[in-house]
């Protein structure tokens, strides 16, 4: 689904200025000299011929990433594959955390290393914390944030007809809304946004109530050091994901932060009716004439048995221009509007914890992984004394 990534921005290490020692799979190849036995026996010759040094190898399940600080992180299982390398699971102390890695030559670790730190110096709620990060020279980048359950497209496509029930849309939509407001408040548009790129914590951190936002891949600043927005560059050229793309990623226009709201919008719609009318259009120029018309003959059907108020947010998103400074406020208005005509209650389980588990944790307030490592560090401190 996702379109082929821009040329990779090039990639300076992002923290660490020594790569790490990586145990457990054999070091990259180098010229050795091969000797070579001469006719009459005698071990003589010695020719050096250059085996091709090995590049951008990633690491695999089973290896430790020693960091320069000396941290070890064993790597367990493959979580996901990205465009340039692989997310593994591991433990930091009796957490539970994710290790994203990627190709030394192509990574995009730095900007989302930018990110992750901008977000937690602003105490963002819907981000990862970033746990640690650094380079294996030549081979990859890799950072330990914070672990994640199943993105929103996995999970709503897992359940019967493709939807989530409307209490768990609403309030999907109110936090990952709450999500794109902190990230341009740190100063970055995403450009990708899109149901695959949230994903709802785990339920052993007692995040599964939180939505996160991840992937920074194709992040941007949008204002400078003065805190002034960057003037449009005009036509830049595709970003993003076709079927969430706003009109004007389609017009290959700089994206600001009413386009982040735009791709929202297109992932609540499909999240709360099940599908969009471009679900199963593969060209791009295609998907652009069936967004057009949803503004216009087909805006009923786009909207089908959706919340009224979502017409409204549709046309407030709609008015935006690329400077303009979104009312991230009014469209929660409306989202906690639709709840309350419809008596929705936060306690009800989301479609995604069973229900036995959902009234236990109405009482619970999600940790953060700082709590959480505090809480371990405490537990260890106990079961040593
Ligand atoms: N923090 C996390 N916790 C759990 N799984 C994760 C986490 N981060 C990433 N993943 C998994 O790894 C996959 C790839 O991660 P991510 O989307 O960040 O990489 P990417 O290279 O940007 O991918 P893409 O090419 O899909 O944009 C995700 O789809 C997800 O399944």
């Amino acid at each position: 689904m996702d379109d082929p990534p821009p040329p990779p921005v090039p990639s300076t290490p992002p923290a660490a200025q020594n790569g790490p020692r990586i145990v457990g799979t054999p070091p990259a190849a180098v010229a050795v000299p091969i000797p070579i036995p001469p006719a009459n026996g005698a071990l003589v010759a010695v020719i050096p011929q250059a085996i091709p040094v090995e590049k951008d190898r990633l690491p695999k399940e089973g290896d430790e990433i020693i960091t320069d600080a000396g941290k070890k992180y064993k790597l367990g299982p493959v979580l996901g594959d990205g465009g340039y390398g692989t997310v593994f699971q591991s433990q930091d102390d009796d957490i539970k955390i994710a290790v994203k890695t990627e190709k030394f030559s192509k990574s995009q670790l730095k900007i989302e290393i930018i990110v992750l730190k901008a977000a937690m110096q602003a105490n963002c709620k819907h981000f990862c914390e970033l746990i640690d990060c650094g380079t294996k020279l030549k081979d990859f980048d890799y950072m330990m944030i914070t672990l994640l359950g199943k993105d929103l497209h996995k999970l709503r496509c897992e359940l019967p007809e493709r939807k989530f029930s409307i209490n768990t849309a609403l309030r999907v939509g109110i936090q990952t809304l709450k999500a794109c407001e902190e990230l341009h408040r740190i100063g970055f548009v995403s450009r990708d946004v899109k149901p695959g790129n949230f994903a709802p914590g785990v339920k052993a951190n007692r995040q599964s109530r939180t939505i996160f936002m991840y992937d920074f891949g194709l992040a941007r600043r949008y204002v400078d050091k003065n805190n002034q927005i960057i003037p449009s560059r005009k036509e830049v050229g595709w970003r993003g994901t076709t079927r969430y793309g706003s009109l004007n990623a389609h017009k290959r226009q700089d994206l600001g932060r009413r386009d982040d709201l735009e791709s929202w919008f297109y992932g609540l719609v499909e999240m709360t009716r099940g599908t969009l009318p471009w679900r199963n259009v593969v060209e791009r120029n295609h998907v652009q004439k069936a967004k057009e018309a949803s503004r216009l003959a087909g805006r009923t059907q786009f909207l089908f048995e959706t919340p009224t108020q979502y017409d409204k947010i549709f046309t407030l998103i709609d008015s935006y221009t690329f400077e303009s400074a979104p009312d991230y406020k009014q469209i929660n208005k409306y989202l906690v509007e639709a709840r309350e005509e419809r008596q929705l209650r936060d306690r009800e389980h989301w479609d995604w914890e069973d229900e036995t588990v959902s009234t236990t944790l109405t009482t619970i307030t999600s940790f953060s992984d700082k709590e959480l490592r505090a809480k371990a560090e405490q537990q260890y401190v106990i079961s040593i004394h």
